[in-house]
């Protein structure tokens, strides 16, 4: 006979009569524990196929010396700037979304180039954004379907996004993106200098959890109806510890204990009640900062909400934003720009990416290249004089 279990639990639970042998092999609930019910889960998953684990890529794509270089110096000029310690701006300027890893590096050559010369006012980071976060439905971004096609080829999206941030970085370019899924960073995290948590996961106790655990610095944007709350809210949790499930480079479940990530910021980017990147919204986010301890410093991002998504605009507050530095307003520690080859985004129909313009953007609209470059001079000469 059982002994009788000690749980509180129901004692008919097939977990606890499976814990005892004797009646596993001959007693009354056998049958119970053989059952393996089909139908009552997987029932909305219509395909399971195998991804290759973080370990397998890393072990493809290498982080050589000179990448590693460059990640190591751009996190620490970032963490520098945000502290106060080095006073150029940070300036965290790419396509909007990469589509064509080409098209990418093309412009990543031309931003490194001009970068260089602007080295002593700007710490140049390039958005490399592989991971889209739709309002509702829409090509997700690189790494879900880098063939543009609704194939979701995600190995080779991986590999792909992982071999372009190796390339960007080996220029001496560092490298900003955006992390959406919370186990992507383990394929890529390596090679990034600076994340962003979107406008639409601030909330998002799993992004939090995982700020805390990234090895640089993040910037958390206000929400996409504009609350900046949610943001200090964001950076206050993530600067804490946290224990949560996720996996290892290996693949395998795994519990995280994490130490907090001091070096996360806010990003005002507008939202659906207005822009908000005027001077008395900034003072009113660097007063939250300082009411729940944080340090008051903010990143402006120019599109989104800011700009309407209208790459024109974008520019004139780009602009505003130049004076306003050399004017010496204080907490506006970066910039925020979606930048591309060509002006303006077009429309993808999926599986016709071969009708796509060369250098434009498919999801928001970007300035382009040489407005670009004649903004970073501006924003420069902003830095100079706010120094003089
Ligand atoms: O930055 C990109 C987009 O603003 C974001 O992914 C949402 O895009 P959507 O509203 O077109 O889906
Ligand atoms: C998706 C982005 O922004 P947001 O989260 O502000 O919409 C982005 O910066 O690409």
């Amino acid at each position: 006979m059982a002994t009788p279990s000690t749980s509180t639990a129901d004692s008919s639970a097939p977990d606890s009569i499976a814990s005892d042998p004797d009646d596993i092999a001959g007693g009354s609930h056998a049958e119970a524990v053989r059952v393996h019910p089909t139908d009552l889960d997987n029932r909305r998953i219509t395909h399971v196929s195998p991804l290759m684990s973080p370990a397998l890529l890393r072990d493809e794509h290498p982080v050589q010396a000179p990448v590693a270089d460059t990640v190591r110096a751009g996190r620490d000029a970032t963490v520098d700037i945000l502290s106060g310690r080095d006073d150029r701006l940070l300036v965290l300027v790419g396509p909007c979304s990469v589509h064509d890893p080409g098209a990418a590096l093309d412009y990543a050559r031309r931003l490194a180039a001009h970068a260089e010369t602007l080295r002593d006012d700007l710490h140049v980071v390039m958005r490399v954004y592989f991971e889209k976060p739709r309002t509702t439905l829409g090509w997700k971004g690189l790494i879900n379907d880098p063939d543009l096609d609704g194939s979701f080829a995600v190995n080779k999206g991986l590999r792909m996004a992982r071999q372009l941030l190796l390339d960007v970085s080996a220029l001496g370019l560092p490298v900003g993106c955006e992390f959406l899924d919370p186990i992507t960073p383990q394929y890529i995290s390596d090679i990034v200098t600076w994340g962003s948590i979107g406008a639409r996961t601030a909330a998002s106790q799993v992004h939090r959890q995982l700020c805390s655990a990234l090895s640089m610095p993040v910037g958390i944007k206000n929400s996409t109806e504009g609350d900046v709350q949610v943001a200090v809210d964001a950076t206050r949790a993530a600067a804490a510890g946290h224990v949560f499930p996720g996996i290892t480079t290996d693949g395998l479940s795994a519990l995280f204990t994490t130490a907090g990530n001091p070096d996360c910021h806010v990003i005002l980017r507008g939202g659906s009640s207005g822009p908000n990147h005027d001077p008395d919204t900034v003072a009113d986010t660097l007063a939250r900062l300082r009411k729940a301890e944080l340090p008051e410093r903010v990143v402006v991002d120019a599109s989104h909400g800011n700009s309407g998504k209208d790459h024109v605009r974008q520019a004139g507050l780009v602009r505003e934003l130049a004076g306003r530095i050399a004017a010496g307003e204080p907490g506006i520690t970066g910039l925020m720009i979606e930048s591309f080859l060509a002006e303006g985004r077009q429309d993808l129909t999926l599986g016709r990416s071969a009708d796509l313009d060369y250098g434009r953007s498919i999801t928001d609209a970007c300035l382009d290249w040489d407005t670009t470059a004649e903004l970073l001079d501006r924003l420069a000469a902003g830095v100079r004089a706010r120094r003089g």
